[in-house]
């Protein structure tokens, strides 16, 4: 149970899959009984329909986590099944309309929602156009009920896409430091522990450099705060240049920050470490004087945890430091190697 909970608080569109799923049914239960009383058995078969397709969508969000999938048979079914319901049941079958336009905004992207909602109501008005009388009492309600879809669907494509940016932007502001743009201390911590999965199922070699700028509290101190981040946003421009594509840079805080490899060996750690520290030392200047990095590295070791890995590099970051700065240390199985930058 605390594992549902935990998928549900975790994965906004499952969570939206699973209560749309859980309104379908409660809502299409009752009026499937009634149209049995009613002895309508084409919409009997539609609502059947409906809730088998609901549970089959919902159990694919969550045991493929196909929450899009899910949400595409969902939008695709339940618009045929007003379009259906609204040719049988005539003008009260129209209402159900209503609901589709915003549950489509639910389960799909707006633009996909918008795109789902005009094909079905144009095969209602086709349908309608040429059997004058049977959906729309009179051409006049034929063309309110499209104005008035037109107008909902104009409002809930307005609102989802607004929400959706405002979703994004959320995540952005909660996975990257906003000084630098590298990914933050959180989106590390995740980072890590994908890279840990996939070392231990699939054998991926991983390693991580920390880098830590020498004395940056003097750069503070002397030419304030702004030259100290001026300093930190260029440091980090210039790792990323000097790094692989597939690296990832993040920081830690303050002026200390990990850079993450896949695919890599010893000795790719290592090249990888000088060639920053080494540009780094070239290209960094702050009031003229060249800025350096201490770098410690640490390969990932069957028996790691993240805590083990960052330790190690922590180690030898400190050697790097006490080894007289602007250098770099990394980590090897039975012993530390120390390479001049
Ligand atoms: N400008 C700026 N400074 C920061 C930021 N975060 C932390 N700092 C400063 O970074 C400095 C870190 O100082 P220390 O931990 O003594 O490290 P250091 O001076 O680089 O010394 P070593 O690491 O031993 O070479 C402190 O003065 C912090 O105030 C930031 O976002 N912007």
């Amino acid at each position: 149970m605390h594992d549902v909970w935990s998928r549900l608080k975790s994965d906004t569109q499952l969570a939206v899959v699973s209560t749309v799923g859980v309104f379908g049914i409660v809502s299409v239960t009752p009026f499937a009984i009634y149209r049995m009383w009613q002895d309508n058995w084409l919409v009997v078969a539609v609502d059947i329909i409906l809730l088998l397709t609901t549970l089959i969508a919902v159990a694919i969000s969550w045991r493929y986590g196909s929450t899009r999938l899910a949400g595409q048979i969902l939008a695709a079914v339940y618009g045929t099944a007003a379009v259906i319901v609204s040719i049988h049941v005539q003008a009260g079958g129209l209402f159900w309309f209503y609901c589709l336009i915003l549950f489509n905004f639910f389960v799909i992207p707006p633009l996909q929602s918008t795109i789902a909602t005009l094909l079905a109501l144009s095969f209602l008005c086709i349908y309608g156009v040429m059997h004058p009388g049977e959906v729309f009492v009179d051409l006049q309600q034929m063309l309110i009920f499209t104005a008035t879809c037109l107008l909902c669907s104009l409002f809930a494509f307005t609102f989802a896409w607004r929400t959706g940016r405002q979703r994004q932007r959320l995540r952005t502001l909660a996975n990257m430091d906003p000084l630098t743009g590298v990914g933050n201390r959180r989106t590390l911590t995740r980072e890590m522990e994908i890279a840990l999965a996939s070392h231990n199922r699939h054998g991926t070699p991983f390693g991580l450099l920390l880098l830590d700028l020498d004395n940056f509290k003097c750069i503070n101190d002397r030419q304030g705060h702004v030259e100290g981040d001026r300093v930190l946003v260029e440091f980090a421009q210039l790792t990323r240049n000097a790094s692989r594509r597939s690296d990832r840079l993040f920081r830690l805080g303050g002026e200390e920050f990990v850079l993450l490899m896949s695919n890599i060996d010893q000795a790719g750690l290592e090249s990888a470490a000088n060639s920053i520290v080494r540009t780094i030392s070239t290209h960094l200047r702050s009031a003229g004087r060249p800025v350096t990095v201490s770098i410690g590295g640490a390969l990932l070791d069957a028996g790691d945890d993240s805590i083990s890995w960052l330790n190690k590099a922590d180690a030898c970051m400190y050697r790097a430091k006490h080894g007289g700065r602007n250098r770099c240390v990394v980590h090897l199985a039975d012993e530390v190697s120390a390479l001049i930058g």
